[in-house]
């Protein structure tokens, strides 16, 4: 049985100060981890104070972005071995911003899992397809093709316990979301995908999740599709409120 996975995106937003006032006014309220797990994933700056302000709490803390390389000469970067010294449990890779904005390619990607799964850092890894690929219909091949190379010689094992997160770039921050049944024909693909490559109890396993406009009023509805296991959600994370409403959706 998978445990869903509800996950906050803060892309840059929020400072130490403000992550501390979040996590104290949604800590008390957070669903038991074996029903829902809660995440909040910071930009490296807040990292430190979410750990702390989390820790002894329901919230699980993770990371937007990771290096492949551990250290060295690598200016600005964020090593996957500091992250898991620093306690962070899980750590977003791949996503379309990363890959509009800062060239990242789907090698890069693979790199990128492949060293946090070094450092026992889970990966949650981004796919999903632009407007243009969705009018051209070619959403399907797109995205299967991100995911064989993102998965390119991972292990069963560790393909049972990463997250993979579908967005549509189309559905991303323009209140447009994909509709239930578009996001879970997905979702559904990405698992047989997954069973393809590998086998069936590691595509049973992987959880899924949908990303693009998710707020209160559609998790719902979204969390009832079978193959989808959680949201990765951006602006409706951001205040105690909604995220409280999204990660207890089961009420
Ligand atoms: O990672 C989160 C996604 O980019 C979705 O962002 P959004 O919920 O603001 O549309």
């Amino acid at each position: 049985m998978r445990t869903p996975i509800i996950a906050g995106n803060w892309k840059l937003h929020m400072n130490p100060e403000q992550t501390v006032e979040f996590v104290k006014a949604v800590s008390a309220k957070l669903p038991e981890s074996s029903k829902v797990e809660s995440l909040i994933c910071a930009p490296a700056v807040d990292l430190d104070a979410l750990r702390k302000a989390a820790e002894g709490t329901n919230l699980h803390v993770g990371a937007e972005n990771a290096y492949f390389e551990e250290e060295g000469a690598f200016t600005g970067e964020t090593s996957p071995k500091v992250l898991k010294e620093m306690g962070i449990q899980y750590c977003i890779i791949g996503h379309s911003e990363r890959r509009g904005y800062f060239h990242e390619t789907d090698e890069d990607i693979n790199k990128k899992a492949k060293a946090l799964f070094a450092n026992g850092v889970t990966p949650i890894i981004c796919c999903g397809e632009s407007l243009e690929t969705r009018e051209a219909n070619k959403q399907e091949e797109w995205v299967v093709s991100q995911i064989k190379a993102a998965l390119k010689d991972l292990s069963a094992e560790q393909v049972s316990s990463l997250v993979i997160a579908y967005e549509p770039i189309w559905a991303i921050g323009t209140g447009k979301t994909a509709s239930s049944d578009q996001a879970e024909e997905m979702c559904k693909t990405i698992r047989e995908t997954v069973k393809d490559l590998y086998n069936e109890e590691t595509a049973e396993n992987v959880r899924i999740q949908y990303g693009g406009s998710v707020k209160p009023a559609n998790v719902k509805e979204l969390m009832a599709k079978p193959n989808i296991d959680g949201g990765l959600v951006g602006g409706a994370s951001l205040d105690p409120e909604s995220y409280l409403a999204l990660v207890n959706y089961q009420d």
